[in-house]
């Protein structure tokens, strides 16, 4: 019996030994080795071998607990949550394991469930070591478990101290929105209610996210950019691994094929809070079936809707899997925008939506014209079948069109641009949202040459005004920075009054959301000029 003890007491010595040289894998294994003889031990009970049960228990609860920390450490946190519950079984109101449970759930943003943990260990006559530390979390969790239920975010502070400090802690939020069959193309996301233009519509955060930081350059080397996709592969598989619910998740996006033949999975499925065992999938990850998710669903940092909140304008490239967002379809025309902020995604309304219509990004750049809409959907595999596009299809046969289109492009004067196209729209009685399809489509004339004092006195009285084709860009567009930018560099000109400033406002609402508060909001504003 004492040889039995020594063995026992040598390794759980060698396993703290290890836990606290922070040798995650390896005490790992000291512990499971630890844990299986003291489980086999204390089960024999007849034939029980260790002089005081009750220690051995006491022994196996703090082992279970360490190893879930060192688990959690590598962020295997299903298996970690599993040695917590058993941990718990030995000892309901352990609180160096309630404490570590609910930062796993914490982690995996469940938190209420979290909130229980800590309000028992809290509890617990013993904890009082650690009493600062609970209450801490107590009241992130508080906190986190209110933005989930409101999606109501408050990033003024780290914006307005130039995105200094760390990154702010968000919370996984679903709005009114449900997933079902879409016209455009397989499933899509919808509004169940009416959603104003900057309000939230959903916080994921990523299942997987790589980063580069580019010094000396906006493009992306070749090399780096391989690099980092392979760092993110490496990591979405190992996440995939670890849990079978992200398992199950994954499974059911788009690979590209057969799409309208897909399930429409219910939404309440992407809550982090949402049943574990509803998930059909637990065979192993078909690698090829998830490289050809990757390729269809991952978004990247730099796409025209991202807006990236970060500090120091630092070269970033950045490439990351948000589950419940992949279900949003590209429009020419879209209605939301995303912004990054850390690993989250923030998906909010770039216009107003109505109960029932469908949320959509722009994958590609909607401020530029069909053929060039075309060339890069190709990288996307879609062949977008918008109402806009169907009307610029059209339209792009016409020769004038053509002539309009060619001359841009060998450098003709931007302002005859514009007024050949306004000149051409009066015309061809081209009106309301169809007007605003075409500037979009001519933006960067348009924007030239309201940016030109040579063209501006030449052609300023014969075309539109600045505010003008701004509306109706934005009302098919949705907000847009550089619909920003250029109304900002207008009323600088003009130092104009209150109305205008309210309309600014409003635009920077539907460009970034509706995130900070006034003051905040004139420092991104200020960057968004600064761009
Ligand atoms: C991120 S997924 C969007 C959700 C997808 N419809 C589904 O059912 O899972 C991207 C894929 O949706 C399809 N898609 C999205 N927008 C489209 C569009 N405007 N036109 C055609 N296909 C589109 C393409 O097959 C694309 O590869």
């Amino acid at each position: 019996m004492a040889e039995e003890e020594d063995h026992l007491q040598q390794l759980r010595s060698k396993a703290t030994e290890l836990f606290i040289r922070e040798e995650w894998k390896d005490s790992i294994d000291a512990y499971s080795h630890f844990i299986t003889l003291c489980t086999q031990n204390l089960s024999h009970s007849q034939t029980q071998t260790h002089s005081d049960p009750q220690k051995l228990r006491r022994s196996l609860c703090i082992a279970l607990c360490n190893r879930a920390e060192a688990r959690s450490k590598l962020k295997d946190f299903h298996s970690a949550l599993q040695d917590c519950d058993h941990a718990l079984e030995l000892d309901a109101t352990h609180s160096k394991t309630l404490l570590c449970k609910g930062k796993i759930l914490l982690c995996l943003n469940r938190y209420s469930m979290a909130m229980k943990c800590f309000t028992t260990a809290i509890l617990d006559p013993q904890h009082c070591g650690n009493s600062e530390c609970l209450n801490g979390y107590l009241e992130k969790c508080k906190k986190l478990e209110f933005l989930s239920r409101t999606g109501s975010l408050d990033l003024s502070d780290w914006v307005a101290n130039g995105f200094r400090g760390k990154v702010p802690e968000l919370a996984e939020y679903i709005g009114a929105v449900q997933i079902k069959k879409s016209e455009i193309s397989g499933r899509g996301l919808f509004a169940t209610k009416n959603i104003d233009a900057g309000s939230v519509i959903l916080v994921t955060k990523a299942i997987a996210m790589e980063r580069s930081i580019l010094l000396g350059g906006k493009d992306p080397c070749e090399e780096a950019q391989l690099a980092m996709w392979k760092n993110f592969i490496d990591k979405v598989s190992d996440s995939v691994r670890k849990c079978h619910k992200t398992r199950g998740l994954i499974g059911m996006l788009s690979s590209g094929e057969n799409e309208d033949e897909l399930d429409v999975p219910d939404v309440d499925l992407f809550r982090p809070e949402g049943l574990e065992n509803v998930m059909p999938c637990d065979e192993d990850a078909d690698m090829v079936k998830l490289l050809a998710i990757l390729d269809v669903n991952s978004l990247t940092e730099d796409a025209v809707s991202a807006n990236v909140l970060r500090k120091n304008h630092d070269c970033y490239y950045g490439v990351g899997m948000w589950l419940l967002p992949a279900f949003i379809n590209h429009s020419c025309c879209p209605n939301a925008r995303r912004l990054h902020v850390g690993d989250y995604l923030v998906v909010h309304a770039s216009k107003d939506l109505k109960a029932g219509e469908e949320i959509t990004f722009a994958y590609l750049d909607p401020l530029c014209s069909l053929s060039k809409r075309k060339e890069m959907s190709v990288t996307w595999g879609i062949h977008c079948k918008c109402k806009r596009c169907r009307f610029e299809g059209e339209l792009f046969s016409k020769q004038e069109m053509k002539e309009i289109e060619i001359g841009l492009e060998r450098g003709m004067d931007v302002g005859s641009v514009v007024y050949k196209l306004e000149e051409q729209m009066k015309r061809w009685k081209v009106r309301g949202k169809e007007k605003g399809y075409l500037r979009a489509s001519f933006w960067s004339a348009y924007s030239e040459a309201y940016r030109s004092e040579k063209a501006m006195k030449r052609w300023g009285r014969r075309i539109p005004t600045v505010e003008a084709v701004i509306d109706s860009i934005t009302d098919v567009v949705g907000g847009d920075h550089r619909l920003l930018k250029l109304l900002m560099e207008e009323l600088k000109k003009k130092s104009g009054g209150i109305v205008e400033m309210e309309k600014i406002f409003k635009l920077g609402k539907e460009v970034f959301g509706k995130v900070v508060k006034k003051q905040a909001a004139r420092t991104l504003l200020e960057l968004c000029i600064g761009d």
